[in-house]
């Protein structure tokens, strides 16, 4: 449980703090009854029904919109997600000038008594027919000299059939923000799909990534519960997007990697490091526990007694050490790596891509819906250890300057 003054402190931390979910906070202008009807008598049909997890999905998906997809579309948005998780409008109709708060009202009035279950397929019907504005910052084709637009921190780039994408927060260690989970997981959807035939993973600067940035959870809106639920679902999003991933997916660990940065590294299909990487998942002694698939891949790769030294009791092993263990395929002298690392990577995509691709498939096909069970429960488990006063606790005494690595 946490104490007052650690709520105060996460509260503190935050850029301003909302009670609303996004929908209740997005600028809605005033919206008709009757158009609000319009909408519901077409989408209202629909005989499916959508799981709890398609649903999140969709909600989570609402939140990466790039592009604004009008009053109707939110208002829209709001009802629908309004009855699917509560039920008929049970609510005071607002006083006349709360035009914001009339138009929400009225919307979600008019579902009636709607099922929440259909309100939900209609939720994810209406979502999926929005979909084309969705992704457009890393759109699919071709893979030449592609960027992500929006985002300095995760950069895309093409070379020789390659997909590159880079960590590129040096000054912070390339520490993963919240948005940047989120562009990592468009740019692998994105990387999927392009005209590449292997993709690679990077960090920029003498870090690979110190792992989660542990502000994320101080520099957001919303109730602490709501965050926690929308992390552990942009969590899960991210490292399906590594399981599902259908290419040949190699990491070039540049220098030390942390946490997160360490545990997909068991979702790789090779793993080149610098002799100057090293590997450390200090979970433990931040109040967590391992995410990434790794409870279930380090077993199976290093043996059950070397996984938990390094997952339970956060034991940093060295380039050649992970080498031993089998989650780094080879290490190279650090002042020789970029040069052997992309000779052999140059060589490597001149295969003929869809053998390739099978290949992986024939590889790591069987055990996915183990590995998407295996993320599912250690997301849930870790939404639950962010609450934690022993979690809350090391990320105060990190920002405090006493609790370095
Ligand atoms: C929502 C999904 C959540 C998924 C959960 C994942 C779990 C994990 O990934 S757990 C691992 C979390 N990472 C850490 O605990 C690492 C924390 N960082 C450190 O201990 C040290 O910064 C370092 C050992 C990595 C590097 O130390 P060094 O002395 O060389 O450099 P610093 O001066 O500390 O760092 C420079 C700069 O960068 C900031 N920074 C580095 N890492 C992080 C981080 N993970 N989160 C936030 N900020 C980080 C550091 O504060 C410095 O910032 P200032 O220059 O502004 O002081």
């Amino acid at each position: 449980m946490h104490t007052h003054s650690q709520f105060r402190w996460l509260v503190r931390r935050g850029a301003g703090v909302a009670c609303g979910t996004r929908h209740q906070i997005w600028a809605i202008a005033l919206g008709g009854r009757s158009l609000v009807s319009k909408w519901f008598s077409s989408s209202s049909r629909t005989a499916m029904v959508a799981s709890e997890k398609d649903f999140e999905n969709a909600v989570h998906q609402v939140k990466l919109l790039k592009e604004d997809p009008g009053n109707d579309a939110k208002l829209k948005l709001y009802a629908l997600y309004k009855q699917a998780t509560e039920g008929p409008c049970n609510v005071p109709k607002p006083r006349v000038f709360d035009f914001l708060g009339r138009a929400k009202w009225d919307a979600w009035t008019a579902l009636g008594s709607l099922p929440k279950e259909t309100a939900r397929q209609n939720y994810v019907d209406f979502v999926s027919s929005l979909r084309p504005s969705l992704t457009s910052s890393s759109g699919e084709g071709p893979a030449a000299h592609r960027s992500l637009p929006e985002s300095e921190d995760v950069v895309v780039t093409s070379k020789d059939s390659i997909t590159v994408i880079t960590l590129n927060r040096p000054a912070k260690k390339n520490a993963i923000t919240y948005q940047m989970y989120q562009d990592i997981t468009l740019a692998l959807k994105a990387a999927s799909k392009d005209n590449s035939t292997i993709t690679v993973f990077t960090g920029n600067g003498n870090y690979y990534s110190s792992g989660n940035d542990l502000s994320n959870f101080s520099n957001r809106s919303g109730s602490l519960q709501q965050m926690y639920a929308e992390s552990a679902l942009t969590l899960r999003n991210f490292v399906d997007s590594f399981i599902d991933f259908p290419k040949p997916l190699v990491a070039l660990v540049n220098g030390p990697a942390v946490g997160i940065a360490v545990t997909v590294l068991g979702l790789f299909d090779a793993v080149y490091a610098s002799d100057r990487a090293t590997f450390h998942t200090p979970f433990s002694s931040l109040g967590i526990t391992p995410e990434g698939c790794s409870s279930y891949t380090f077993p199976k790769i290093m043996g059950p007694a070397k996984a938990a030294e390094m997952l339970i009791f956060g034991k940093k092993i060295t380039a050649r050490e992970a080498c031993a263990q089998g989650l780094v395929t080879e290490v190279f002298p650090h002042n020789t790596f970029q040069k052997e690392a992309w000779a052999r990577l140059t060589a490597y995509a001149k295969n003929p891509p869809k053998a390739m691709r099978i290949g992986k498939q024939l590889l790591r096909s069987f055990g996915k819906e183990t590995l998407h069970a295996v993320n599912a429960e250690e997301c849930r488990v870790l939404q639950e250890r962010w609450l934690s006063e022993e979690c809350v606790n090391a990320i105060q005494t990190f920002f405090s300057k006493k609790g370095k690595l």
